[in-house]
């Protein structure tokens, strides 16, 4: 049990009221009216303590079972009590893969440059920057990779995505995440979720960073594990999601919902806080999960496993085995192969990478691969070590040694051909010009004469 989570377990059944109000939840509890119990009434004529019921669905109402996701909420007032919605600037959030022309070179970028508070307040909304993406929002079908960069709460606002799921990564600050369902801290090495339509604010504590993978179209699921059997990688109960809290709290001067909708923001106002959730039961809630815990699986006799066998969550398409987008993570671990070139092979792949570090380095690229950067190898764009490493790890002695030792780079590995924004490639100004010369050191080994050592 972890303090201030009372829910354990990935895409649980849950059920959470706030202690202020005990039963709360008009699940299963005796309606007075009547002699007897009833059964899981998630809609009663009067709800406890006189609160609104309201079904938020995350999949269509006939989804079949395992992928059939909603939540009931037992709020203060509906969230349908508001004034209309009216478009507002996007700043850098865009859905527009058509900005600029295509570019299939290995990109990187520096850290995103974040906004120092004495010179402008930015809050997460404000603060929100698209990289990189491809597909459709209206087709329900596609990703979107965003930096956040922001240094200030914010403050009687929240946001809501219409188009699809954040998984937010922090990279520098912790952020205090309220949500309709209840309040989270994540730090950097945990991530988070927010599925499509959780109304959610942040709080930051300084100067803050990060990377958000939006999926359109599906939710994330745990990897199936094959024949690595029923446990590791992701364990279903280390991920937790938040208990119940509400304020009843009005705001005559206007608290602002923002919706992403279609890739445009629009904006409304209301005269109360949100966050007015008493109780809520289902199994479609944020949810947090700390990296630290991934059951790490990798090579015991010799080669280089693909970095499947690291994917922490997964958004599958309709085509079996191929992702919208997994979540795919390089901790720290020991390196055992014999015989073994040990880093990741160079390589051309079907699907686009698109990486980011929160710590340290990456083992790839020792150099250059900065904390609060990113990388894109698109598809079949070439990519592997940089020159560097490759002599380094074609000469070392084949001894047990830990890898990635306080380090923890990632993948948001994509089966979409992504377009990156105008942002990302001109207004940002942190492309690495110079990303291509990591690799101009490689000179051939070639031997026409070699013959095979004798044993
Ligand atoms: O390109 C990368 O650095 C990511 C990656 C790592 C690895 O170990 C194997 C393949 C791969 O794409
Ligand atoms: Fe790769």
């Amino acid at each position: 049990m972890v303090a201030g989570y009372q829910c354990h377990g990935f895409g649980n059944e849950f059920s959470s009221e706030d202690p202020r109000c005990p039963g709360s939840l008009p699940e299963g509890q005796v309606i007075h009216t009547q002699k007897h119990t009833l059964g899981s009434l998630n809609n009663p004529q009067v709800c406890p303590y006189g609160l609104y019921a309201e079904q938020l669905s995350g999949s269509a109402f006939t989804c079949p079972r395992p992928a059939n996701k909603r939540s009931w909420l037992y709020r203060i007032l509906p969230s349908v009590k508001h004034k209309p919605f009216a478009p507002v600037p996007c700043g850098n959030l865009t859905e527009n893969w058509n900005e600029v022309e295509p570019d299939p070179n290995q990109l990187r970028w520096l850290p995103f440059t974040i906004p120092k508070s004495t010179e402008k307040k930015v809050d997460f909304a404000a603060g929100l920057h698209t990289v990189c993406g491809a597909g459709d929002a209206k087709s329900r079908n596609g990703i979107g990779i965003h930096m956040y960069t922001c240094n200030t709460s914010m403050a009687d606002r929240c946001f809501n995505n219409s188009d699809g799921d954040f998984l937010i990564v922090p990279q520098q600050g912790e952020i205090l995440i309220t949500t309709e369902f209840g309040k989270m801290m994540v730090e950097p090495n945990e991530i988070c979720v927010i599925q499509q339509g959780m109304r959610f604010s942040v709080d930051v504590f300084g100067e803050t960073r990060g990377y958000i993978l939006e999926v359109y179209g599906a939710h994330f699921e745990l990897p199936d594990l094959g024949p690595i059997g029923a446990n590791g990688l992701a364990n279903p109960r280390d991920f937790l999601c938040p208990v119940a809290w509400y304020e009843d709290r009005k705001v005559a001067t206007g608290y602002t919902i923002i919706n992403k909708y279609q890739g445009k923001l629009f904006a409304c106002q209301q005269d109360f806080s949100p966050f007015n959730v008493v109780a809520w039961h289902g199994n479609y809630t944020p949810y947090k999960y700390n990296l630290e815990n991934f059951m790490v699986i990798n090579c015991v006799a010799f080669d280089h496993a693909d970095p499947s066998i690291f994917t922490v969550l997964t958004a599958k398409s309709t085509r079996p085995g191929v992702a919208i987008a997994d979540f795919v993570i390089f901790p720290p671990r020991w390196g055992v192969a014999d015989h073994t070139f040990r880093p990741p092979y160079y390589h051309r792949n079907c699907m686009s990478e698109f990486m980011g570090l929160i710590k340290g380095h990456y083992e790839a690229k020792e150099e250059g691969f900065q904390p609060g950067g990113a990388s894109l190898h698109s598809i079949m764009t070439p990519h592997g070590p940089d020159g560097e490493c490759f002599e380094k790890n074609s000469t070392a002695e084949l001894k047990p040694e830990r890898v990635a030792e306080g380090t923890m780079a990632f993948m948001f590995e994509s089966s979409f051909s992504m377009a990156v924004t105008k942002w990302g490639l001109q207004t940002c100004q942190r492309l690495d010009k110079n990303y291509y010369q990591c690799w101009e050191s490689l000179r051939s080994h070639f031997n026409p004469n070699w013959k095979p050592s004798k044993q």
